[in-house]
């Protein structure tokens, strides 16, 4: 299959906006109904351009964490800011925020090219105006030719590539992916690694991606946030140096196997500071 490529209607940060802040959490708590302490002063800026990872151990707030971002659930105290976006009356910044789950969600009785488009249906755009906006961004995720195709169709890794395409169509300057591989085989899953960051770098998105794979948060990010459980909140961030080039000869090179160390002793370190 094709692999990503770039979205040309989108283009990489000026240097003026690179590296400004997209969002803020500041000392987010979150408790739910039934009373689990899922968030604790929880405190996080999310720069422009950033690939950033939120790892950690199962339970410590990571989805909770995004989806507060993505305005799906409050938090119980603490707020959100969008330092450079215009808000809506929902507090949200206005088509800014895309979002890409463990699941694809698509809608099964329509097509893939239906499915892309939902998210301009929703905004008004009109089928025909929205048509080149969607196959553009088939095109990006190798997809064109299936604009067609129903998703019982699509293997899982093509049905993952539609709801990343759904995610970008309205060219968010925040994409928050929650484990969008991890039920996928390892191959596919490395190859849409190597894809998602390929379109990273030519598109100036800012992702924020939940992982449970040490592997994975080290080879795609620049920036990776270890958080510990009970109560959930940040253990430490750590930028991360990476080369030009990532690749199949990267992920067997000795720097790699370094990132991997460091990122594997804080999640170790995140892990006991939770059990003590
Ligand atoms: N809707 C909810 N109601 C009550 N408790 C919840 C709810 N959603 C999550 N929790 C609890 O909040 C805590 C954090 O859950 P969350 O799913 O954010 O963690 P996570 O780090 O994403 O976990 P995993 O890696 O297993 O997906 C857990 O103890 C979980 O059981």
């Amino acid at each position: 299959m094709a692999k990503l490529s770039v979205v040309p209607a989108y283009s990489a940060p000026s240097a003026a906006e690179y590296r400004r802040p997209v969002v803020a959490m500041q000392n987010v708590t979150k408790v739910f109904s039934n009373g689990t302490l899922a968030l604790k002063d929880m405190s996080l800026e999310v720069k422009s351009g950033e690939f950033l990872s939120l790892l950690g151990p199962s339970g410590c707030g990571k989805s909770t964490a995004l989806r507060i971002i993505a305005g799906l659930g409050g938090p119980s105290s603490g707020s959100i800011d969008w330092p450079s976006s215009k808000i809506n009356s929902k507090g949200l910044p206005e088509g800014d925020v895309g979002f890409v789950f463990q699941e694809p969600t698509l809608m099964p009785w329509s097509t893939v090219f239906g499915n892309v488009y939902l998210p301009l249906k929703l905004r008004g755009v009109s089928k025909s105006a929205a048509r080149d906006k969607v196959m553009e961004v088939l095109a990006s995720v190798g997809l064109a030719d299936f604009a067609d195709a129903y998703p019982r169709e699509l293997s899982g890794g093509m049905k993952m590539r539609v709801s990343i395409a759904r995610a970008i169509v309205t060219r968010p300057k925040l994409l928050l992916m929650d484990e969008p591989f991890a039920a996928l085989d390892e191959i596919t899953r490395q190859k849409l690694n190597d894809d998602v960051l390929k379109l990273w770098e030519q598109s100036g998105l800012t992702v924020i991606f939940v992982t449970h794979s040490v592997f994975e948060a080290s080879y795609l990010s620049n920036r990776i946030v270890v958080m510990r459980a009970r109560p959930g909140q940040v253990f430490t961030d750590l930028a991360i140096e990476q080369p030009d080039i990532r690749d199949g000869a990267y992920r067997t090179s000795e720097a790699y196997r370094a990132i991997c160390q460091t990122v594997s002793d804080a999640l170790q370190g995140a892990i006991q500071a939770a059990a003590s």
